[in-house]
């Protein structure tokens, strides 16, 4: 049968867009309400409604794609039937609406929890702006631009957000310190060819919605910023532009704040409504984090929490009298306020006393003796006396850079700042990191220290050859050692009860895949050999598999691996385990480790065949053999793939080929791969990724990828 209703009870994050009442109750405190996280599963399971304006329907496919599903547009096969007076959708689980058919399914729908329903909207080539009451009616809003290269990768990173499979937010949580850029562009533009370097050391993108200033109405703020009178308001369509141009350039999260007149930013507060419309609309373009001042009226902030979805919320309170006081009783209040409907706690005092820098810290240590992180709080002073408080800030610390047009507020340092502040005060030691292997060591720890000199850090990089058996452990055991990445690796020990004796710590991860390319310090654990093992190269294959395609996208799917030797294969077959992958089948290596339980070898020509769809195929064989992988791509073809299934919906055939094969190869797998319709990456790209990861590892700096391959030069 063609349809299906599909009934399953959901967490109810996603409600209907009702104005919010005054008189609406207090919800519980956030802290007895920890946060639902929907697991991929979970999410893998709605219903996804791509509402599309009339010749926009090629969106439709391309969300199916992404999430690796089904699809079907009402328009080419009714899957709409009354049953019992009730609407249900086809069995596909992505189904293309036209606008003008949404309202009478949206009326008749009897299970709103089991849909995602996402207002897709083509910006620019003349077509119109989306109809704000159709937005209000669906969960979510896609813009995107008639053409640029980068918008695939933007509705995947939209897609796995808001279906709750991207752990941004988790990651972060991790780290001991946080940074984010506050960018005061009036136009993101104008932000694009610096924002790689913009970007070192920080981990998440703020932008000042209240600061940006659309052309045509650049003349009516000019006039009121030299009356000093009104403000102008952006409009919502070019804020939405403005968020889609800066998502597509940088893959780190976005801080989407309206700051308001009295906290030092520029959106009126006669009218807290706007707040919401801005703010709400920030939760349907699935923006990671949300800034929502505390002053606003609770059941406004109440809302947001309540409609938040998979976004992250940070309050927010800045006090610029100079009169506010850490020390008042007040503090602690504002605090628990703000908890209530925050994930993040963000305090900001104007400060001109250096003691008043002791008095945040010292609220700083009760808060968290009190809440145990839980929200955490973000707190500085401004103003030049308070600076050494935006060095002593752990989470979220706002900072700024030399080529943003305007600080955002008085006294804020760059990352670098903060570093040297750090190293002086004694809480950033000089470390002396290695690369220890025998690949091109040369250029990568130029590219190394051309990092630690952007982010002012004060250690040094050395190559060094690894000599005969023994020489890490003199290399390691070095008092100064301060990290190292090993290339080759080092095998890690196979089970949780043996070590090595120089690092006596192995990650799960480096443990299951056998290999340690990564040798992290652990700085405050004391003990004699505080050293860990990682294995960051999974990592990068992890979020290489994951630019193109959600992470559901991959569950339950076949996959092939090429390898002569099963070492080769483990960091890849452990990223693809970690995406909930099917049958992995191998080809070239027999596997007897950790991984190797449900591993299928692929022996003869005939067993090839028998192998039904490989949605990835990798190939981690050596450079001479690197041609073998050539007519597997070929069989697997795009045509021979079947896409119309048995109830009328389309299957995509979107398929991806990683190619991790290093140095020249025989052949051009990457060539036929593409010819062949695979979506294709090679080595270069894991390279970065995995170069992002080990900086983290080592040194804790978000370095991003549109960085490492911007300024590794010939590394990759
Ligand atoms: O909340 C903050 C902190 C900030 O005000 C600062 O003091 O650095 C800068 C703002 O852009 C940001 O939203």
């Amino acid at each position: 049968m063609m349809q299906t209703v599909l009934q399953r009870p959901m967490a109810p994050t996603l409600l209907e867009d009702v104005p919010p009442s005054p008189l609406a109750p207090a919800v519980k405190s956030s802290l007895n309400n920890p946060p639902l996280v929907e697991t991929t599963a979970e999410s893998a399971h709605k219903t996804v409604v791509v509402v599309f304006g009339q010749g926009q329907e090629n969106i439709v496919p391309l969300v199916a794609e992404v999430l690796g599903k089904p699809w079907i547009t009402t328009s080419a096969v009714p899957p709409l039937a009354e049953r019992n007076g009730s609407i249900s959708l086809a069995a596909a689980a992505v189904v293309g609406v036209p606008t003008s058919e949404l309202p009478g399914i949206l009326d008749a729908c009897v299970d709103r929890a089991s849909w995602i329903v996402i207002n897709t909207h083509r910006v620019g080539g003349g077509d119109a702006a989306p109809a704000e009451e159709l937005t209000d009616r669906c969960d979510y809003e896609f813009l995107y631009p008639d053409s640029s290269p980068f918008f695939r990768r933007d509705l995947t990173r939209f897609l796995a957000l808001i279906l709750g499979q991207t752990r941004a937010h988790e990651d972060l949580k991790t780290k001991t310190r946080t940074n984010f850029i506050s960018t005061t562009f009036p136009d993101v533009h104008a932000a694009l060819p610096n924002l790689d370097i913009l970007s070192v050391g920080s981990d998440a993108v703020e932008i000042r919605v209240d600061l940006l200033v659309e052309p045509s109405s650049a003349a009516a703020a000019a006039a009121a910023a030299a009356a000093a009178t009104a403000t102008t308001v952006p409009s919502l369509q070019y804020v939405g532009q403005q968020l889609m141009i800066l998502r597509q350039h940088t893959e780190l999260p976005i801080i989407f704040t309206t700051r308001c007149t009295r906290e030092g930013g520029k959106f009126p507060m006669d009218d807290p409504d706007l707040f919401y419309r801005y703010l709400r609309r920030a939760l349907k373009w699935g923006v990671e984090y949300l800034d929502v001042e505390l002053w606003l009226p609770e059941p406004i902030r109440q809302r947001l929490a309540e409609v938040k979805g998979h976004t992250v919320i940070m309050s927010a309170f800045h006090d610029f009298s100079g009169h506010w006081k850490w020390t008042s009783p007040e503090a602690p209040r504002i605090f628990a306020e703000s908890a209530r409907y925050a994930d993040i706690v963000k305090m900001i005092a104007m400060v001109t006393r250096m003691e008043e820098n002791y008095e945040l810290e010292y609220f700083r240590s009760t808060i968290k003796a009190q809440y145990r992180d839980n929200p955490p709080l973000s707190a500085v002073n401004m103003g030049q006396l308070g600076q050494l408080s935006r060095a002593l800030n752990t989470v979220f610390s706002p900072i700024t850079h030399p080529l943003l047009p305007m600080i955002a507020a008085p006294g804020q340092l760059t990352a670098a700042e903060i570093n040297e502040a750090l190293h002086i005060m004694g809480s950033l030691p000089k470390r002396e990191l290695y690369a220890i292997g025998t690949m091109r060591a040369t250029p990568q720890s130029m590219f190394m220290e051309k990092c630690f000199n952007e982010l002012s850090l004060p250690h040094t990089f050395s190559p060094i050859d690894r000599g005969p058996k023994g020489s890490i452990e003199a290399v390691i055991l070095q008092p100064n050692f301060g990290g190292a990445y090993l290339n080759p690796p080092l095998p890690s020990p196979v089970s949780s009860t043996t070590t090595t004796t120089a690092i006596p710590n192995v990650s799960e991860a480096a443990r299951a895949i056998g290999l340690i390319d990564t040798i992290v310090v652990v700085t405050g654990s004391g003990g004699p050999r505080p050293f860990v093992g990682e294995n960051a190269t999974w990592k990068g294959i992890r979020a290489t598999l994951t630019r193109d395609y959600v992470p559901s996208a991959y569950c339950g799917r076949a996959a092939i691996v090429l390898a002569s030797t099963e070492s080769d294969a483990a960091p890849a077959v452990f990223a693809l385990r970690s995406l909930g992958i099917g049958p992995i089948y191998t080809v070239g290596f027999k596997a007897n480790g950790p991984l190797s339980a449900g591993l299928e070898p692929l022996t003869s020509i005939h067993s090839v065949k028998l192998v039904d769809k490989p949605f990835v195929m990798v190939s981690a064989l050596p450079p001479d053999k690197s041609l073998l992988v050539q007519p597997l791509l070929r069989h697997y073809s795009s045509s021979s793939i079947n896409s119309i299934s048995s109830s009328n919906s389309r299957m995509t055939t979107g398929r991806v080929y990683l190619d991790l094969t290093s140095g020249t190869r025989k052949g051009d797998p990457l060539g036929v791969a593409v010819s062949a319709g695979w979506t294709a990456y090679g080595i270069e790209e894991v390279h970065a990724w995995t170069t992002v990861e080990t900086l983290r590892l080592l040194v804790g700096q978000n370095v991003p990828f549109d960085f490492v391959r911007m300024a590794s030069g010939r590394v990759y």
